[in-house]
């Protein structure tokens, strides 16, 4: 879906020839340190920054020709402080639903917001919201009209333990419906068990990748998938 991706801000590339796939029901994991390069991939993806070069194609359609109709395959979970502060979240989930033309409860799952307990902040300012309150609208304005692929930009670190296990229960049942998901992250404690591939960022070039068969293979090593990430990070440094 990234064939040779470079992309930046102001002419100057901040990432460099990378390569995505992302099959259905793939979910795939950015993993850099801060400033590697992960938000900036994601925007080059989700098609808000345009390409220096390479190319990105989601469900077969190209950005660069037809960005309208390669972006209504996307669901975009921005970073919490990327999250516009004047606007309530009820009034950020009605701006996103107007943009993909679908109700602002069109979710794949019943009751989202209840799920997620999100509804004592529905009237509230965004302003005002912790971070995991921030991360919950981000998700729920992302997986409004259960878009065929999930981009999530470290939208999963502050979420406590029970919502993090709803999160990924509901990322599981999409993928099993042959959604997509990518979600970047510095934390490796994050990338959870399930994950198809994991694409390692540093400086904007991709360091290293593991595929499906080495991610699987870790989990019955000491230390797990953590420990074969951690002993790669320590090679790099
Ligand atoms: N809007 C921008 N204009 C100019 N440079 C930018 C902009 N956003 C990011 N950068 C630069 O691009 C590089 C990559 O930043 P990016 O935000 O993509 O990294 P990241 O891996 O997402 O970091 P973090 O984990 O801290 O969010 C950094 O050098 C950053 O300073």
């Amino acid at each position: 879906m990234a064939s040779a991706v470079s992309a930046g801000y102001r002419g100057v590339a901040r990432v460099a020839d990378i390569d995505l796939a992302v099959e259905p029901g793939d979910f795939l994991v950015l993993l850099g340190a801060n400033g590697s390069g992960k938000s900036t991939l994601m925007r080059a993806v989700s098609g808000q920054i345009s390409l220096l070069a390479g190319a990105v194609r989601i469900d077969g359609i190209d950005m660069a020709s037809t960005p309208e109709a390669a972006k209504r395959s996307i669901g975009y979970a921005v970073e919490p402080y990327d999250l516009p502060e004047t606007l309530t979240g009820a009034q950020y989930l009605d701006l996103i639903a107007s943009i993909r033309g679908c109700s602002a409860r069109d979710w794949p799952c019943d009751e989202l917001d209840e799920v997620l307990q999100f509804r004592p902040w529905l009237r509230t300012t965004i302003s005002a919201y912790s971070l995991g309150t921030r991360m919950k609208l981000s998700i729920m304005g992302a997986l409004l009209g259960a878009p065929k692929l999930l981009l999530l930009d470290e939208s999963l670190n502050g979420l406590d333990p029970l919502m993090l296990f709803r999160v990924r229960r509901i990322f599981a049942a999409l993928r099993a419906k042959g959604h997509g998901v990518i979600l970047s992250t510095h934390m490796v404690g994050t990338i959870g068990a399930d994950c198809t591939g994991i694409v390692f960022l540093e400086h904007g070039r991709c360091r290293h990748r593991w595929t499906r068969r080495e991610i699987d293979a870790a989990q019955g090593q000491p230390g797990g998938l953590e420990a074969m990430v951690i002993a790669a990070l320590e090679m790099a440094n």
